[in-house]
């Protein structure tokens, strides 16, 4: 029996990981979790699942919560999002929130000697370095749950890295994949958040249609698979049922492929290095899918994937302040105060500001973060 915390239990992936759990409840159980404003599911999650701890964004939700259920203990804020990560109950921690807020939770889990399940990417985008370093110290395991990092390390089981010879991350495209650029100007937020193989939330469906999703994975497999950025490659493939591919020195390459269901990697990550079945999941019929597309990516298109890669290469505060940037100008644009281009001429200009730190620790990645944020609002100011 696993005893999971989760944080991020309202959202995509915090759903699909509690309906593993509701599958599997001889393998797994819920001991806390943390949700954001939903208060509405919040509260049919804690009569369904029963778990000690809830941890919600605000006080006024949290006190609502806590005299509806004075079984629970009920916390708010940042002090309750690391309460749920180190629940002494849970041997692991899903990571399933959205932004850079997963990082400070996340580092103290791994000092509470959990292993992470992780989904948020933007974690190892911001400190990959502190994050990866904590978890060899603490000797927990970091188990991917973005569902081309899950295919790579379902490829990389029994090999060696030694023999890897580049990764070969696969892009749906998003959803403007048939539209030049000059069709961008005008698209709308209704539009972006129409992905054609995935439903996810809107933030991860916007920077899946600008490319910085794919950004944000090609620094996150440099992190949780010790590569250089030379040796991560990223190829479209519109169909999303090769989930991503290693390719070894001996030029064999390994795949994992099935139906677009996150279900699938992120139970792979709490049963790992066994399985559970997953009935209700789609099976892969290839007959019938009949053909599988593959393209080279334009990086003059895709230009946030240029950013993307710069940024990793730069290292330091950088890719940590594009991460920030894109998390305030993506917000805008679902506010509708920016267009669809100008999300990525904002992370743009902010990284053109930024003069980069190397090495840094915790505390200057949280101001670096902090002032992408600031810098972006003030060029919105003056928008
Ligand atoms: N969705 C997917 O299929 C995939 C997602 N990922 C990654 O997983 C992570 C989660 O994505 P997804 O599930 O789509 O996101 P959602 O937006 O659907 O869910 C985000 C969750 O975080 C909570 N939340 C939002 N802001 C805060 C905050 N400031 N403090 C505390 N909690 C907060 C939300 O609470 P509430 O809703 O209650 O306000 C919700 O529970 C992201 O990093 C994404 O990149 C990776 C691969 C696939
Ligand atoms: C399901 C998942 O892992 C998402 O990150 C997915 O990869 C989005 O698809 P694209 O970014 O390839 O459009
Ligand atoms: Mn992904």
């Amino acid at each position: 029996m696993k005893t999971i915390s989760l944080l991020g239990a309202t959202g995509s992936i915090g759903i699909q990981t509690l309906d593993i759990i509701r599958q599997h409840p001889d393998s797994f159980r819920l001991s806390a979790f943390s949700a954001g404003r939903n208060e509405r599911v919040a509260e049919k999650m804690i009569a369904e699942f029963n778990p000690a701890l809830v941890s919600v964004l605000e006080k006024d939700t949290a006190d609502r919560l806590q005299s509806n259920f004075p079984h629970v203990k009920v916390l708010y804020g940042k002090k309750g999002l690391e309460a749920v990560a180190v629940h002494a109950e849970a041997d692991t921690l899903v990571n399933a929130v959205i932004g850079s807020v997963g990082l400070e939770p996340t580092l103290k889990a791994i000092e509470a000697g959990k292993n992470i399940a992780i989904a948020n990417k933007e974690t190892l985008v911001t400190a990959g370095h502190i994050v990866t370093a904590a978890a060899k110290r603490a000797g927990v395991h970091l188990l991917p749950v973005d569902s081309e990092h899950s295919a790579i390390f379902q490829s990389l089981q029994g090999e060696q890295e030694k023999n890897i010879s580049r990764l070969i991350l696969t892009a749906s495209g998003g959803s403007f994949r048939d539209k030049k650029r000059e069709e961008l100007k005008q698209v709308t937020v209704e539009e972006t958040l129409n992905h054609p193989n995935w439903s996810m939330g809107a933030k991860i469906t916007v920077d899946s249609a600008t490319m910085m999703n794919k950004g944000l994975e090609v620094i996150e497999a440099h992190w949780l698979f010790n590569l250089p950025y030379d040796q991560i490659d990223v190829l479209l493939h519109r169909e999303s049922i090769i989930h991503s591919m290693v390719e070894f020195l001996d030029r064999s390459v390994m795949a994992q492929l099935g139906s677009p269901d996150m279900r699938v990697p992120i139970q792979y990550a709490l049963t790992w290095p066994d399985r559970l079945p997953l009935p209700d999941t789609k099976v892969l019929n290839l007959a019938e899918i009949g053909q599988l597309h593959f393209q080279e990516v334009d990086f003059e298109r895709y230009r946030m994937l240029y950013l993307a890669y710069e940024a990793g290469r730069t290292g330091g505060t950088m890719p940590a302040v594009m991460n920030a940037a894109n998390e305030e100008a993506v917000a805008a644009f679902l506010d509708r105060k920016l267009s669809f281009l100008q999300i990525e001429e904002m992370v743009e200009r902010v990284m053109e500001h930024h003069s980069p730190v190397p090495s840094p620790e915790l505390g200057t990645i949280l101001e670096a973060d902090a002032q992408a944020r600031a810098t972006v609002r003030s060029f919105l100011f003056r928008t």
